[in-house]
């Protein structure tokens, strides 16, 4: 039996290790046949797959696997195991990754090299909750296929459309020209909407759309026609919104304060800032917005109450940066699957033309405006997945047409 071509693609996050596995060209034939990923890192890691119709193929805890609960390395070999095992009919040929920091150097997927791993491995201090796991996974994997092609795809890459002054920060220019200036994330998660939507809805190909990704990390992304112009992520992954453990914006002045009165070096504020502080700092509770959501806690209702206050707020800025409004996005874990926050944002937004129909939100519709909302709304289901297959899938053709153009 003639065994098919499949590319393993590798989310590797903060608490999850997401995988997919795709077979078929490019394009529309470009189809996932698994979708799973190991959860609960660091506490109780669980693994699950499903297949492309959505049924479960796995469904169970790391536990007695021998799998230490934050050991990604045994993780990757666990999965790569269970690939090998549950695909007898395929045949891996490469895989892709999501790649949090590209820095200066990538603006673009780029064929993984020993060389490019080091600088990947550099960019670990402006990523610390992201790339180091992002670049283990790549090395765990060069281990068990050394042949094996990688390619590594960027969070950032998307956002270097954008003018200079959304990727600026107002500090002496030598520093800006050290490359401290503002990058931005969940590019690969934006580059898919933009795809996206013009399917969906062709009379926005143009539009000023403002993308609401809400999920564990969470931005937002003013896009102009499909490409981006400012977001609120900006040197690492921790400005802008606050999400589930961290602070989102925050005086910087705050941070001086701290180490000066209170001791504080940079370890502490990383685990501060990164760790402790957004959903989970505010509530004391939790992070996960289901649970802040679900509770009768004070305490979570003011939690989630600051998250859409500044989805809002941080939203009107973005509409000054695009010049206007004409459509809004909702994406990623809690855009996809929240109806009270959706409900909440929207109703910050009204005075910018955005009204939400209640039963089209509580069904998730694909379009959950008003039939009198001025600015139509969409979820979009996000798929970095897919964009990071697609582009392995170039980065693969162009490296195979310049060897036989050599
Ligand atoms: N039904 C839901 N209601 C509210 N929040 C949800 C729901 N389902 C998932 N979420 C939130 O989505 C978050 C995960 O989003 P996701 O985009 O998958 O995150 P990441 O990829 O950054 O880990 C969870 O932390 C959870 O709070
Ligand atoms: C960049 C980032 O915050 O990613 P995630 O949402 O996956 O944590
Ligand atoms: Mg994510």
């Amino acid at each position: 039996m003639q065994q098919r071509d499949a590319y393993l693609i590798v989310n590797a996050g903060s608490s999850s290790l997401k995988f997919s596995i795709f077979c078929g060209g490019s394009g529309s034939d470009l189809s996932a046949i698994v979708n799973g990923q190991i959860s609960g890192i660091g506490t109780a890691p669980r693994f699950e797959a499903k297949d492309a119709a959505r049924h479960v193929l796995a469904d169970r805890s790391l536990d007695g696997v021998g799998v230490g609960a934050a050991d990604r390395a045994a993780m990757l070999g666990f999965l790569l195991g269970w690939i090998a095992e549950e695909l007898k009919g395929t045949r891996l040929v490469a895989a892709g990754h999501r790649v949090v920091h590209g820095g200066t150097r990538f603006a673009k997927p780029v064929r993984l090299t020993p060389a490019v791993l080091e600088e990947l491995e550099a960019l670990i201090p402006l990523a610390p909750l992201h790339q180091p796991h992002n670049v283990a996974a790549m090395r765990a994997l060069a281990e068990v296929y050394p042949a094996l092609p990688q390619v590594a795809c960027f969070d950032t890459a998307f956002h270097q459309s954008q003018p200079w002054q959304s990727q600026t920060f107002a500090l002496p220019r030598a520093l800006t020209a050290e490359g401290i200036r503002r990058y931005g994330f969940h590019g690969l998660s934006y580059e898919y909407i933009a795809q996206r939507l013009p399917q969906i809805a062709p009379e926005m190909a143009d539009a000023r759309v403002l993308v609401c990704h809400l999920g564990s990390g969470s931005s937002l992304c003013a896009m102009r026609a499909g490409k981006s112009v400012d977001t609120t992520m900006g040197f690492t992954a921790l400005d802008g919104l606050p999400m589930g453990t961290r602070s989102g914006v925050i005086d910087p002045g705050v941070l001086i304060y701290l180490m000066r009165e209170k001791g504080m070096g940079a370890d502490e504020l990383e685990a501060l800032l990164y760790h402790q502080s957004g959903l989970l700092g505010v509530s004391g509770l939790s992070n996960d917005m289901r649970a802040l959501l679900d509770s009768e806690n004070p305490h979570a209702a003011e939690a989630v109450e600051l998250f859409c206050f500044q989805v809002a707020k941080q939203a009107a800025a973005l509409a000054a940066s695009m010049g206007g409004l004409d459509a809004v996005v909702f994406t990623a874990g809690v855009g996809e699957n929240s109806a009270p926050v959706r409900t909440r944002v929207a109703e910050k937004l009204s005075w910018l033309g955005v009204a939400v129909d209640p039963a089209a939100n509580r069904a998730r519709a694909a379009r959950i405006s008003a039939a009198e909302s001025r600015i139509p709304v969409f979820v979009i289901p996000t798929d970095e997945e897919r964009m990071i297959a697609s582009h392995t899938l170039g980065v693969l053709a162009e490296s195979s047409s310049s060897i036989k153009a050599a």
